[in-house]
């Protein structure tokens, strides 16, 4: 409960902010899959702390060491196990917070569930612990190249500047020329701006990450339940800070009416396709082998650098001082975050399609 993910493609998570190591075993992942680590640092570093103006600065190399699982280069099929160091923490900044509840952060919720918490940095509800997932989404991935499905995701708005084309109409191959992620360049020195201006305010700002993947093939998801968009939401809904899902055509779509939203089937050359993608890639919990895409939403996050009112673990009216290293805003580190968490989805529901028929 709580720290694992998935089926067949399972991981599982341990580790705080300011402890010693964060770290991921993944079970399941298929025998002979070669372990590219210059790949996994590549997407640590995407996703790492102090990388840019618009993040925090805390400094963490976040250098792996991989543990068990991966023999002469490749993986064993037995549990591999991740693991990355904790070096900038920086403890003791965290002492004016020890006992108080920072508002919209998990000290009070984890206090009442566990009644003992490690307040540095946030312990285990720091987004720290996704440093974990995104060297398992690593792993996915690689496995997931086999099967030539892609991952892509980039910002496409931050506070009230929305990108206005789709992702269909932007070059993905641009997301990683700038340090916030968003493909279109005057957009995002517009975004970034704005975050700089943000953080000069002391203040934080939220955003959207769009995901899209690419072919996966028709068929992978389960009917009732555990339906792939399902599935997939809930892993958006579980890295920290989001606030919102939707996939296709999401809240928007009920703008529509159906003789526009129907996606209308043909054949090109022997492949089904669908005229317009309205449903995301996925029609009754099923991929439909078109792309899938999706929205998520990010919260401006709870450290601002402003004194905010609060109580403390008594009870007592306390001031929350604003200090210490904090992100602005997230979605530029979220980009790797919402990638790996899609990679791991897809991974296991490939696993768990070929266990489906005979
Ligand atoms: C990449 C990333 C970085 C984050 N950095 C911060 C931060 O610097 N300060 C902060 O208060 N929250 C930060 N958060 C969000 C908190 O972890 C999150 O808001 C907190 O655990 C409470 O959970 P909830 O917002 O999901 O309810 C970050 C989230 C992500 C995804």
């Amino acid at each position: 409960m709580g720290n694992s993910f998935g089926n067949l493609f399972r991981i599982h998570t341990y580790g705080e902010s300011h402890g010693k190591a964060l770290g991921v075993i993944i079970d399941g992942c298929p025998a002979g899959l070669l372990i590219d680590e210059a790949f996994i640092q590549s997407e640590l570093d995407r996703r790492k702390p102090g990388q840019s103006k618009i993040t925090t600065q805390r400094k963490e190399a976040d250098e792996f060491e991989i543990v068990s699982g991966v023999f002469e280069g490749k993986s064993t099929g037995t549990p591999i196990s991740i693991m990355i160091r904790n070096q900038d923490q920086k403890s003791k900044d965290y002492s004016h917070i020890a006992d108080k509840f920072r508002p919209s952060h998990a000290d009070y919720t984890f206090q009442t569930k566990y009644g003992i918490r490690d307040y540095r940095g946030g312990g285990r509800s720091s987004a720290r612990e996704t440093v974990a997932r995104v060297a398992a989404g690593a792993v996915a991935k690689l496995f997931l190249k086999h099967h030539s499905i892609s991952f892509y995701a980039y910002v496409s708005q931050v506070g009230h500047l929305k990108l206005d084309k789709d992702y269909t109409q932007l070059d993905l191959t641009k997301i990683e020329d700038n340090i916030l992620r968003c493909p279109d360049p005057e957009m995002a020195d517009k975004m970034i701006e704005l975050i700089d201006q943000t953080r000069k305010n002391r203040d934080t700002i939220g955003g959207i990450v769009t995901g899209v993947i690419q072919g996966v093939p028709a068929g992978l998801g389960e009917p009732v339940f555990d339906k792939l968009h399902a599935e997939i939401g809930k892993a958006m809904l579980s890295i920290n800070a989001v606030k919102g899902f939707e996939y296709g055509s999401g809240f928007e779509g009920v703008k529509l009416n159906g003789s526009e939203h129907n996606d209308e089937f043909y054949m090109d050359n022997n492949l089904v396709k669908t005229r317009t993608n309205y449903s995301g890639g996925i029609q009754g919990g099923i991929s439909n082998g078109q792309d899938i895409y999706f929205n998520v939403a990010f919260k401006p996050v709870a450290t601002i650098m402003t004194d905010q009112e609060s109580i403390n673990e008594a009870g007592d009216r306390v001031t929350v001082e604003g200090k210490g290293r904090h992100d602005p805003c997230v979605v530029s580190r979220a980009v790797p975050i919402v990638e790996a968490m899609a990679a791991l989805v897809i991974a296991d529901y490939l696993l768990i399609s070929e266990t489906n028929r005979i």
